[in-house]
């Protein structure tokens, strides 16, 4: 870690995109989350809602589904990562070629305010910034105080309003909220 880390890691908040355009779109997603909160040090906060997004970078695949949600983790950042890929792993995401079709993918955004740059995990995430599929649905669940905050409300106004990106919101979901802390 290039900054020194002084938060308690068992409070970390943490932010997670996730998006998927093969098979049953909108269930990987649901079942990922689900998967994810049913770690022992995982918590998942809120649920942004459900966008349905053009692809970016390589355009010839089909429209994928978009979102973020907000974790409570005790993980350190790479122990969440991993545990990250390996619900990508679980849930069968077949790679075939960069930034084509997938079944579900998971990135991590933003821990705390932790910054790093290691090749296994960079953050905040290098690429979140220019993407209107991470920056709408994550400015539905950042926290008001979030240092960020404002930044990513401009992005992803900015970013509707210049509408290069389609992005629609698909459906909304109630997520049960998960408010009793894990135990410790
Ligand atoms: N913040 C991060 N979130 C997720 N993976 C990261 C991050 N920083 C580095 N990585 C590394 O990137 C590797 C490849 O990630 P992934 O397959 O999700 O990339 P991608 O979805 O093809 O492209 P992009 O990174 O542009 O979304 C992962 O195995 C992981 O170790
Ligand atoms: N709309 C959209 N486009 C993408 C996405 C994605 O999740 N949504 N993910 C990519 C690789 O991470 C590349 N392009």
């Amino acid at each position: 870690m290039d900054e020194l880390y002084e938060c308690n890691p068992r409070n970390a908040e943490a932010y997670i995109a996730l998006g998927s355009n093969m098979g049953e779109r909108e269930k990987l997603l649901l079942e990922a989350i689900e998967r994810i909160d049913s770690h022992p040090d995982i918590s998942v906060l809120r649920v942004s809602g459900i966008y349905e997004t053009e692809p970016v970078g390589y355009t010839d695949q089909p429209p994928f589904l978009n979102m973020v949600i907000a974790v409570s983790t005790a993980l350190e950042p790479l122990n969440l990562l991993r545990e990250q890929l390996e619900q990508e792993r679980f849930l069968g995401r077949i790679r075939h070629e960069r930034w084509g079709p997938r079944t579900i993918d998971l990135d991590l955004l933003l821990y705390d305010n932790v910054r790093m740059d290691q090749e296994e995990l960079t953050l905040p995430h290098p690429r979140m910034m220019e993407r209107a599929f991470v920056l709408v649905p994550l400015h539905d669940v950042i926290s008001d105080s979030h240092p960020l905050h404002e930044g990513i409300q401009a992005a992803s106004h900015a970013a509707l309003r210049g509408g290069k990106e389609g992005i629609t919101l698909w459906k909304t979901i109630n997520w049960r909220s998960a408010s009793e802390p894990f135990e410790s």
